[in-house]
């Protein structure tokens, strides 16, 4: 495990515009135009992977599959997936797509066998995103709860899971910071690698994801910060380097 913390800007889509939601709520979009140059002026800046999130299939109103899928295409950095990906199919499209993993939602909380099929299939080609409110966890777009983030968490650790993104909801698209002893206790309950979502609004909340780089956070997803200019990705990359 490096001890360097890898930063994976994010491109969310929806109704094919780059957008940040507030707490990941439907309806409180601000749109940030292509998705595609939002992608790749974060590849010209440096970065080495991009979160990308469908989030009409994370909602089900629909799906930016094409869209996802030419943006992936076009990079040659590594991309993170998201949203909607619930069954074969959805797997499969999202795979084929060329991207370097998939990060798993809803399913790992409504289909837990299915999940645990695929990751016996596809190894770390897998990630559960762990998206919570205190300690429950939220599905289908973050808008129903799915049960105890410490009892799924240690399903999925017994059936191998490689690598979890937790975010807690409330932080998210916020600028109120990271939720750091959330990342903490999910460090302290797993051997897995630990991806940080959500809230990161300055470069002293990057810095702090990286002093848990020790305890197994691997890597700071950062959405709105970018969007909204509170730091460069240069300079992001240079703080964490
Ligand atoms: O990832 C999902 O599947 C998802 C589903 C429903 C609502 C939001 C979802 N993801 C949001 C993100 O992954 C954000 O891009 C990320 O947490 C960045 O947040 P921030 O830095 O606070 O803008």
């Amino acid at each position: 495990m490096s001890n360097r913390l890898e930063l994976l800007p994010a491109v969310d889509v929806r109704d094919g515009q780059a957008v940040r939601l507030v707490k990941g709520a439907s309806g409180s979009e601000t749109s940030f135009g292509e998705p595609l140059a939002a992608a790749l002026a974060w590849q010209s800046a440096g970065a080495e992977w991009l979160h990308l999130v469908d989030l009409d299939a994370a909602f089900g109103t629909g799906d930016n599959r094409a869209l996802v899928r030419e943006v992936t295409e076009r990079l040659d950095i590594k991309v993170e997936l998201s949203g909607g990906i619930r069954d074969d199919a959805t797997l499969a499209a999202a795979l084929a797509t060329g991207c370097r993993r998939v990060n798993l939602g809803t399913a790992a909380l409504e289909t837990p066998e299915w999940v645990a099929k695929v990751i016996a299939e596809h190894g770390d080609k897998i990630a559960v995103g762990l998206d919570v409110v205190g300690t429950t966890l939220k599905g289908r777009g973050w808008t129903k709860d799915g049960g105890d983030l410490y009892e799924v968490l240690a399903r999925l650790d017994a059936e191998g899971c490689a690598r979890y993104v937790v975010t807690d909801v409330n932080r998210d698209g916020t600028l109120t910071g990271p939720n750091l002893q959330l990342l903490r206790d999910v460090c302290a309950a797993t051997d897995r690698p630990v991806v940080a979502s959500g809230g990161v609004s300055s470069l002293a909340d990057l810095l702090a994801i990286a002093t848990l780089v020790p305890e197994g956070v691997e890597g700071a997803i950062v959405g709105k910060a970018l969007y909204e200019q509170k730091f460069t990705l240069e300079e992001a990359l240079e703080a964490v380097s």
